[in-house]
């Protein structure tokens, strides 16, 4: 069975989101470790609670970025995982590390990509005045946010909608999509070839595979 190791920041719903998915059957992988720069990190409950292996490590400990990024790596590689995926993890990862896992690091952005990379997504979206916003789950590269994009969900900017009503509305979508993507991963069917994402064989566009939400439900 496939070993994914899950990197969080916070609450960590996009984590148990995919542990349901795992235990529901849903998807056939195996959650060896949940780890966090944040020692407060709800998700880590969240593990525990699942009995999966939860722990932090302290980026004031490391003299700096990459001190750290080496330090998480080596604590990912101690679980011998196949994937890696970034669930809130709110740290921007270094050249080695990135390519120590190229390939098999993945990542969820709640925006649209290629709109609004890095912080405040909901936020920049709505002082924008845009009329929908979304969630994208791409590969990760050494480019903020601009690894390929493997799959999105978009939602509509309603009239009166604050931060805190987008990030609940699409906090729901992210969690069908994140779980399909990696069932995709796990059975062999996603890659990372060319710099492009590539799914059952072909090359996805810059938008990442064309699915209508209620088909990955099923
Ligand atoms: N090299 C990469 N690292 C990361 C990527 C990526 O695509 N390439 N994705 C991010 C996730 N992310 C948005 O989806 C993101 C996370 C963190 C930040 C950021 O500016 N972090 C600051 C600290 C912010 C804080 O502590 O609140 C920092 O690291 O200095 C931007 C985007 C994960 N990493
Ligand atoms: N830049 C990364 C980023 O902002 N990721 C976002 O953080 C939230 C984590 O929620 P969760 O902890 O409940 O899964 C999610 O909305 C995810 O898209």
């Amino acid at each position: 069975m496939k070993r994914i190791v899950v990197l969080i920041s916070g609450s960590g719903s996009n984590l148990q989101a995919i542990i349901d998915a795992c235990q529901l059957g849903r998807l056939k992988a195996e959650i060896v470790a949940v780890l966090s720069n944040k020692a407060d990190a709800f998700g880590l409950q969240r593990a525990q609670k699942a009995g999966i292996a939860a722990e932090s490590l302290a980026i004031g400990d490391y003299a700096d970025r990459e001190a750290f990024d080496h330090a998480l790596q080596q604590k990912i590689d101690s679980h011998q995982p196949d994937l890696v995926v970034l669930a809130g993890y709110m740290r921007i990862l270094s050249g080695p590390f990135v390519t120590h896992y190229r390939g098999r690091l993945i990542n969820i952005h709640p925006s649209l990509l290629p709109k609004y990379p890095g912080l405040h997504t909901h936020r920049r979206a709505l002082e924008n005045g845009d009329s929908e916003h979304g969630a994208s789950v791409h590969f990760v590269t050494e480019q903020l946010d601009g690894g390929p994009v493997i799959l999105q969900a978009s939602i509509p900017i309603l009239p009166n909608d604050t931060e805190q009503d987008l990030a609940k509305r699409l906090l729901s979508k992210e969690h069908l999509i994140y779980p399909r993507v990696i069932q995709w991963w796990v059975e062999g069917r996603l890659e990372l070839r060319e710099d492009r994402a590539w799914l059952d064989g072909q090359p996805l566009g810059a938008s990442g595979a064309d699915f209508a939400l209620d088909e990955l439900d099923t």
